[in-house]
């Protein structure tokens, strides 16, 4: 557990963060979200003490991180950032090994982790184990500093804006590869990112900054029921917040019992998320789905008039990661 309680942050002068506070659970992916210079990655390196914090108190498991040496604190830490931080002239096998070697694990323990690595992140070890970080593209080198980042087994990850550089295509790949990793690895993760999507797609906490303060937190879907001003409004998207919310709810949270009329001939699965249900009805021009399992048996439909009429949802149950 990670609890920042009113930390600040200056630069001479300058208040970089402001009176911060937020808890990060075990197992909790926290996103840290707002405009650019708003202290999110200045917060970030203060948790691994790359920054000291000029006040307030930040403990990790209970304990005041100002007790821990700064340099053992950080090699049970990982730390991934957008411009991988990979040491050029050291092969991908040799980076990813880097802070177990640092820790003194025995080298066999410490080759078959990193190939335990290779192969959890999509990188078969014999194309990859001897590249440069030169020799990859932008999404292989992301996959390697995860890779380094998680090989001494840390249970918190810091990730400053991974994914910022990447194409959508690949960032959207390496999103899903994270969800679907944190679901095996159960990590505490602090995310930095000015991508409100991804945060909203990601994290199971928001914590939303603006000007060095937290103006906002709570679930993802909390913050889009009630952004507590214009500002957290218009970062979760203004207009387009009832679709932000569709896409966190599942079709099946939506779905009626299969009326005795013909069915819809559309068919979606259940698990599709409800914002991509509203575009196949967009698309195939009509207003009730025939909702199936995975075996592609109908099992309810959704209706969208039903949809315009189901009552205001207060407090939107979290989509589990
Ligand atoms: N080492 C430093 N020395 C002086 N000022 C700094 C330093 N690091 C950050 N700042 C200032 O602190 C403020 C917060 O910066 P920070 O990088 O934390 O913002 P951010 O929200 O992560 O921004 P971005 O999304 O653009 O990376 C900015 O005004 C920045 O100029």
């Amino acid at each position: 557990m990670i609890e920042l309680s009113h930390v600040t942050k200056r630069f001479g002068d300058e208040m970089a963060v402001d009176d911060v506070s937020f808890k990060v659970a075990k197992g909790e992916f926290c996103a840290l979200v707002g405009t650019s210079g708003c202290g999110k990655s200045t917060t970030l390196r203060m948790i691994n003490r790359l920054l000291e914090h000029s006040e307030g108190e930040i403990l990790l498991d209970g304990q005041p991180i100002r007790d821990f040496d700064a340099v053992q604190l950080r090699r049970r830490i990982g730390y991934v950032i957008q411009s991988t931080g990979l040491f050029p002239h050291w092969t991908v096998a040799r980076n990813i090994g880097l802070v177990p070697r640092l820790l003194k694990w025995p080298s066999t323990k410490v080759h078959s982790r990193v190939e335990q690595l290779m192969h959890l992140l999509g990188l078969p070890v014999g194309e990859f184990a001897h590249k440069f970080p030169h020799q990859l593209s932008g999404g292989q080198a992301q996959r390697v500093g995860v890779a380094r980042a998680l090989a001494a087994d840390p249970d918190i990850l810091l990730m400053d804006e991974p994914f910022g550089a990447l194409d959508p295509i690949t960032r959207e790949k390496l999103q899903e590869e994270l969800r679907a990793l944190q679901s095996r690895l159960h990590k505490t993760i602090v995310f930095v990112t000015h991508d409100i999507d991804e945060a909203l797609q990601l994290a199971n906490h928001l914590v939303v900054m603006r000007a060095g303060r937290v103006v906002q937190q709570g679930t993802p879907l909390e913050l889009l029921h009630h952004p507590a001003d214009k500002f957290v409004e218009s970062m979760l998207g203004g207009v387009e917040r009832g679709l932000k919310q569709a896409g966190l709810t599942r079709v099946a949270d939506h779905m009626l019992p299969l009326s005795p009329t013909l069915p819809a001939q559309s068919r979606v699965p259940s698990s599709m998320s409800l914002r991509q249900a509203l575009s196949v009805m967009l698309r195939d021009h009509t207003e009730r789905l025939t909702v199936v399992d995975p075996h592609d048996m109908p099992v309810g439909e959704l209706s969208m008039r039903k949809l315009i009429r189901e009552p205001k949802a207060d407090q939107g149950h979290d989509r589990e990661h």
